[in-house]
């Protein structure tokens, strides 16, 4: 049985092109989720397909890019009140059974909850298909404690526990809500305040949901399949 799932992921990772995984009608379906205050987390069985997750603060627009990632307008629920999505969520896309795995999460900040912060931890620190964390800026806000707090704490966590300091997983900046960017020197600001918490931070892919057409997604989309790639 080991030995299928390892070949079914060899077969998964090795043909992942953008247009295969995204093609124009993207194929995404809900593959189960990850629920807080649980004695005992049970965790999607997804045979290894490689995951990302989507972090950053409560209402920075998560859900909404994931949305614009799939094509769609309602798989992702969202709202305009901060703390809709409140537990991990498992998307498959792709043809077939899937080629990656997309993970929203809920979001962290003063209308988090610790348990929620507490389920992203779990999953950062166990699942081992994970390839790369995205975490999401607000294109309006500076950064706060909490997003501090969130960069240092995935620095740390990339190489956690690997004795070769072999990484784990790479982190990508997402601005979020681009269309609100009040000006190239708070994008500047943003940036450098990123690197300053985050040295290894892979740079921010600015993006806009609400755009028509949504802005920065194809980008996103590129970098989604070459993070699964690896
Ligand atoms: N102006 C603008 N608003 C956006 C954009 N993307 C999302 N929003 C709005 O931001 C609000 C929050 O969106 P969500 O996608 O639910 O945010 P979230 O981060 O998933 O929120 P939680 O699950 O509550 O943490 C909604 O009112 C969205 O319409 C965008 O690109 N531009
Ligand atoms: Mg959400």
């Amino acid at each position: 049985m080991t030995a299928i799932r390892h070949a079914s992921r060899a077969l998964h990772t090795s043909a992942l092109t953008v247009s295969s995984v995204f093609p124009k009608t993207t194929t995404a379906e809900y593959a189960g989720a990850a629920f807080p205050d649980q004695t005992e987390t049970r965790w999607p069985d997804l045979h290894g397909l490689p995951e990302i997750i989507v972090t950053g603060r409560a209402n920075s627009g998560k859900s909404s890019l994931l949305n614009a990632v799939t094509g769609r307008t309602g798989l992702f629920h969202t709202s305009s009140k901060a703390g809709r999505t409140r537990q991990l969520n498992f998307f498959r896309v792709g043809p077939q059974e899937g080629k990656l795995v997309l993970v929203d999460a809920p979001g962290y900040g003063r209308r988090g909850r610790a348990s929620w912060g507490e389920l992203f931890e779990e999953y950062i620190t166990t699942r081992t298909q994970l390839k790369r964390v995205y975490v999401t800026f607000n294109g309006k806000h500076r950064l706060n404690e909490y997003d501090e707090g969130m960069l240092k704490h995935l620095s740390e966590q990339m190489f956690a526990g690997t004795d070769g300091g072999k990484q784990r997983f790479t982190v990508q900046a997402v601005v979020t809500k681009g269309d609100e960017l009040p000006s190239k020197d708070f994008l500047n600001e943003l940036r450098q305040q990123i690197w300053d918490y985050a040295p290894l931070c892979l740079p921010p892919i600015v993006t806009s949901s609400r755009m028509v057409p949504p802005f920065g997604i194809d980008a996103l989309r590129r970098n989604i399949v070459e993070a699964c790639q690896g």
